[in-house]
């Protein structure tokens, strides 16, 4: 330029913060610190949410479940080596459960790392990430950041969504270059997920199959609630007449009180059944691989929809695959389904309806019971009201007993309202989920956790005052883990599954200013959630529940090594 000009100059703060803003990021889930304190108040400054956790694990948590809730990547920032580590049990977990997520990290200097010279949280970030999520990126050079987000972007969202870890050694922050050649290098990611039309021989044997069939059955998963392909779903699980059965997070995709809804029949659905529709759904340890008694003896069809074709085969024979993204394949299906479609058998949908109807008979005195303590089914007759009540509310649960037993009482009404442990059966995603579900979406959160699970995240309490979100946190409280009986005969430390007897969680949100109620029976319980959701104010409800109870893992004890040896 013209000698004496100062030319206009940008750095990796700006070109970090100017590539989010330019592709549509507008919250990070962080906790500050070298080398990036002053990235999170350059970024809160230039108009990005900031929100500032008391641990990584949690702000990662919040940024992947900000990616199944959105389908823009959820970004977590966090500080090199060990806020690194301690996001990185989320980016697992987002790559394991198809959340579209990216992990942020600042790093060390690569040559003090490479001849291991002792820095300051000195680790190889970058190599210790890679085979745990879908894609790790590093960036040297402030012209490589826009190229770098953009890769990250793409690969975070494009065809199966997962975790992906991007590394930014602290100096590249610094680093200074020409504005305009800087605005030159960001990317703004055209077309970031491209939808995956699938063949029209795959439909086409996909719906024979299915027509076919003289006892189908529809199983959707959280990838169907993940496509936002709602009507198309709702109409073609209509047309076919097939009934389906909900995942945990696929609940709501069609009302559980709908009449081809199973998930009150699954085991006889699961056993019974000829051809089995699996869209957006893995037949992994939740479904028993397909496989075993839960399915039964007979021989079944297993037709596949899914945008990832090495999933085909991965538990048992696909004998229909549908390689696509659900959108696409679900619309493609209602297109050629437009005419000349009979139903499944009634006498197969009637023996389900019936099933259904006396399962929910039998379980309907049990929700009603006033006991004090609480029993599980007391508790969850009143939440299953305020569900109904608040549709547009979000249900957040985990635990064992308190997430197993919620998951068949509470029923949902509209997709992507049930957030829970996913496919990892993963405890502590509780508070990081509750707070990226207020702010993503603007609803009031219902956060029903074991005392256990919630004492993962439990210090969060202090962020959502800080923040002042409607989340009514309802802690199932019986004292322990699975229960509050276990009894250590050994010596004088308590069992290792119990807790401090009556403790008193309801405090700890008092502490930062939030509503604090004790509960001790279903009217007690009743009043303070309907009051939370009328408030909108950060509550916490400590429900006392009877430490006897829960049973050990809830539904999954089976899973339990047993040692065959006699006790001595
Ligand atoms: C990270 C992590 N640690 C430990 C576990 C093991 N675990 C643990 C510790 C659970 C807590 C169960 O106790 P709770 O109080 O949350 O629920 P209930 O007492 O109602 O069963 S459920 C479960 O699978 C886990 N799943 N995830
Ligand atoms: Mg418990």
């Amino acid at each position: 330029e013209a000698p004496g000009t100062e030319q206009e100059l940008t750095d990796g703060f700006h070109l970090v913060i100017d590539a989010l803003k330019l592709n549509g990021i507008n919250t990070i889930y962080n906790v500050p610190g070298i080398p990036i304190t002053d990235l999170g108040r350059m970024a809160q400054a230039a108009g990005i949410r900031v929100i500032s956790f008391r641990h990584e694990q949690n702000a990662g948590y919040a940024a992947g479940i900000a990616g199944y809730l959105t389908k823009k990547p959820g970004v977590c920032l966090t500080v090199s080596a060990p806020g690194f580590l301690n996001g990185l049990t989320a980016l697992a977990h987002a790559t394991t459960n198809c959340y579209p997520m990216i992990l942020v990290s600042g790093s060390s200097e690569r040559e003090i790392v490479d001849l291991q010279q002792g820095d300051y949280e000195e680790m190889d970030q970058l190599a210790i990430a890679k085979p745990l999520c879908k894609a790790a990126y590093r960036v040297l050079h402030a012209q490589d950041i826009g190229i770098g987000f953009a890769r990250a972007i793409r690969a975070a969202v494009s065809g199966r969504p997962g975790g992906v870890y991007l590394d930014l050694p602290a100096k590249l922050f610094g680093q200074v270059m020409n504005a305009e050649a800087g605005q030159k290098s960001l990317v703004k990611v055209i077309d970031a997920a491209p939808a995956q039309i699938p063949s029209p021989a795959s439909v086409k044997r996909a719906l024979d199959v299915l027509k076919s069939a003289k006892r189908p059955l529809i199983i959707l998963g959280k990838g169907a609630a993940y496509a936002q392909a709602d009507e198309e779903i709702k109409s073609f699980v209509e047309k076919s007449g097939v009934p389906f059965l909900p995942m945990s997070m696929a609940k709501g995709l069609l009302p559980d009180t709908h009449p081809q809804c199973a998930g009150a029949a699954r085991s006889t659905v699961l056993k019974d059944s000829d051809v089995v529709m699996l869209i957006g759904a893995r037949l992994n340890w939740l479904l028993s691989h397909g496989k075993g008694k839960s399915w039964g003896e007979a021989p079944k069809k297993f037709i596949q929809v899914d945008i990832e074709p090495r999933e085909m085969d991965s538990n048992v024979e696909i004998v229909a695959p549908v390689v696509g993204d659900i959108g696409s394949v679900v619309s493609a299906f209602n297109q050629a389904m437009a005419t000349g479609w009979t139903a499944p058998p009634a006498e197969w949908t009637k023996a389900i309806s019936s099933k259904r109807e006396e399962n929910v008979a039998k379980m309907a005195p049990k929700l009603m019971n006033n006991k004090s303590p609480m029993d599980y089914h007391g508790a969850l007759g009143v939440l299953k009201n305020v569900i109904k009540e608040y549709p547009e509310a979000i249900l957040v649960n985990e635990g064992a007993n308190t997430l197993d037993l919620a998951r068949g009482v509470i029923d949902m009404y509209k997709p992507r309202k049930r957030l829970d442990v996913g496919t990892w059966g993963v405890m502590g995603i509780g508070m990081g989920q509750a707070i990226a579900a207020a702010l993503e979406t603007g609803h009031p959160v219902l956060a029903v956790e074991g005392d256990s699970a919630f004492g993962f995240s439990g210090m969060e309490v202090e962020t959502i005052c800080r923040y002042n979100l409607p989340i009514c946190v309802v802690i199932f409280n019986n004292d322990g883990i699975y229960r509050g009986t276990d009894v250590n005969g050994a010596n004088a430390d308590p069992a290792t599954t119990v807790f401090v007897k009556g403790a008193r969680y309801d405090k700890m949100m008092e502490a930062f200013g939030g509503v604090g109620v004790n509960a001790t029976s279903p009217d007690e319980l009743k009043r303070a959630v309907n009051e939370a959701m009328k408030s909108g104010k950060p509550t916490l409800i400590n429900a006392v529940i009877d430490p006897a109870a829960g049973s050990e893992s809830g539904r999954i004890g089976n899973l339990n090594p047993q040692s065959v040896l006699q006790k001595k």
